[in-house]
């Protein structure tokens, strides 16, 4: 059977954002980590998400891996490709969303395509190109300080720009305002000018709607999780999709809940905060790590110890700006970012083996890391716990119930997250509250 949407997610707490919306607009999704090897079971499967980490490695990878997803998800026949990034535009000159993007076009023998980070939702708004983070513009939002890629920026237009030698436009509200027929023709106008990047503005999900009305017959379109919210309902209108009732069905969870921290964005450190008012939790530094095992070893006996007694545990290096820049002085951004992400995959490997069953993780690198220190190939995704965030599954060897897993995007989520998730997990599984 063939898919309708293949999306290529630039990391993988992103991917499960992009999924969630799929679901709860009616598509039946899966997402797979990496590309799949051989053939796997499409039946009953409308859109896969392709979780790739490839947002912060060397743009050639990035480029590379993002390749072979597409041709991947082309073999099994999508309509529409999906470039998903981060609703914060998360990106540095040297890439990786403008080579990204320029390649996908590429191969697919495209002209153009379109930017759509925003996501209203989660009060990710595009506004005269430039991107709002609730009131503030992305560059006084906190994401100034994020670890890997600061954005100090807000004028996409001029972010893009700089990543990509082709030339960027833009779509106003204006345009949009006048309806997709008027998009269209916009975005029409701009191809015969040689503009292969168009970044749309967006302010709302009526936006969004317009959008997804003038952009279903692209063939490739890129941008955060809120476009991949508007798109089911036109793809409907075309035949496109069968009506199904619960596309988010999860099965009963089992064993003990523990929590990964290793986003130092703003919302993340709220939740830590508030999570540490209820339930132990150990910091990591990453100096410590540097130094040898013994830090780790601490770690994981004050896990064990807390977990052994039926209480949920935080495992965290989220860290305010200053102790973040801190631990860089030392040890250089990639040694600090790969010392903390070492970690909380060993962490993730052996507490799992050990008995945890219901995992959260909080940032996008630290996902991708602990996703691939557990080795997990397919996630099935259930409900939402906050916007952009739902709890998903993994069937896990040797028992009954899936692990239960939840990756959380840094800067998601209210300050409660980490514990209402695990009341909410209770809910959805048991056949109550099901989002
Ligand atoms: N205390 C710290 N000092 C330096 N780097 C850190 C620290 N804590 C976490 N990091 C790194 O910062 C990065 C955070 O990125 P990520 O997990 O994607 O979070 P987010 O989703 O907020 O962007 C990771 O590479 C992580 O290992
Ligand atoms: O679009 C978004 O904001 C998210 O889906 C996302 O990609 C977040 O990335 P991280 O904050 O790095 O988890």
């Amino acid at each position: 059977m063939s898919i309708v949407l293949g999306a290529i997610a630039d990391d993988f707490t992103g991917a499960t954002d992009l999924a969630n919306n799929l679901v709860r607009s009616g598509m039946r999704c899966l997402q797979v980590i990496g590309v799949p090897e051989g053939e796997i079971a499409l039946n009953d499967v409308d859109a896969v998400v392709v979780a790739l980490k490839s947002r912060s490695c060397p743009a050639g990878e990035a480029v590379e891996e993002s390749l072979a997803a597409l041709a991947w998800l082309q073999a099994q026949g999508a309509r529409q490709s999906f470039f998903k990034y981060c609703s914060t535009f998360d990106s540095t000159d040297a890439g990786n969303i403008g080579p990204v993007a320029d390649a996908l076009l590429e191969r697919l023998g495209s002209t153009q395509t379109v930017m759509v980070p925003a996501f209203p939702a989660n009060g990710r708004t595009v506004y005269q190109g430039h991107l709002f983070v609730g009131d503030r513009l992305l560059n006084e939002s906190g994401m100034q300080h994020h670890p890997l890629n600061p954005m100090r920026d807000a004028d996409l237009v001029r972010v893009l720009g700089r990543q990509t030698l082709q030339a960027v436009g833009l779509a106003a509200r204006p345009v949009l305002a006048a309806g997709a027929d008027a998009t269209r023709d916009h975005l029409r106008f701009l191809a015969e000018q040689g503009v292969r990047h168009v970044i749309c503005d967006t302010l709302d999900d009526q936006d969004l709607e317009v959008l997804a009305e003038a952009l279903v017959d692209y063939p490739l379109v890129t941008g955060g999780s809120g476009l991949g919210q508007a798109l089911p309902e036109q793809y409907r209108h075309r035949g496109w999709l069968e009506e199904v009732s619960e596309p988010g069905r999860l099965s009963p969870s089992a064993g003990s809940a523990l929590v990964l921290s290793g986003s130092c964005s703003r919302a993340t450190l709220g939740q830590v905060e508030h999570f540490l008012t209820r339930h132990p939790g150990f910091a990591l530094n990453p100096l410590a790590l540097a130094e040898g095992e013994t830090h780790l070893a601490e770690a994981l006996a004050f896990a064990r110890e807390h977990l052994a007694a039926g209480e949920p545990v935080l495992v965290y290096a989220s860290a305010d700006p200053e102790r973040v820049k801190a631990a860089q002085a030392v040890l250089g951004v990639e040694r600090a970012g790969e010392a903390v992400e070492q970690a909380m995959g060993q962490l993730a490997r052996t507490l799992v083996d050990e008995g945890v069953g219901r995992l959260v993780v909080a940032g996008g690198e630290t996902s991708g890391a602990v996703v691939s220190a557990l080795g997990v190939r397919q996630l099935r995704i259930g409900g939402q716990i906050d916007p952009g965030v739902p709890w998903t599954q993994t069937p896990w060897p040797g028992r009954e119930a899936p692990l239960s897993l939840t990756l959380k995007s840094g800067n998601f989520g209210g300050k409660d997250f980490f514990t209402r998730a695990f009341t909410m997990l209770e809910q959805m599984t048991s056949g109550e509250g099901r989002a």
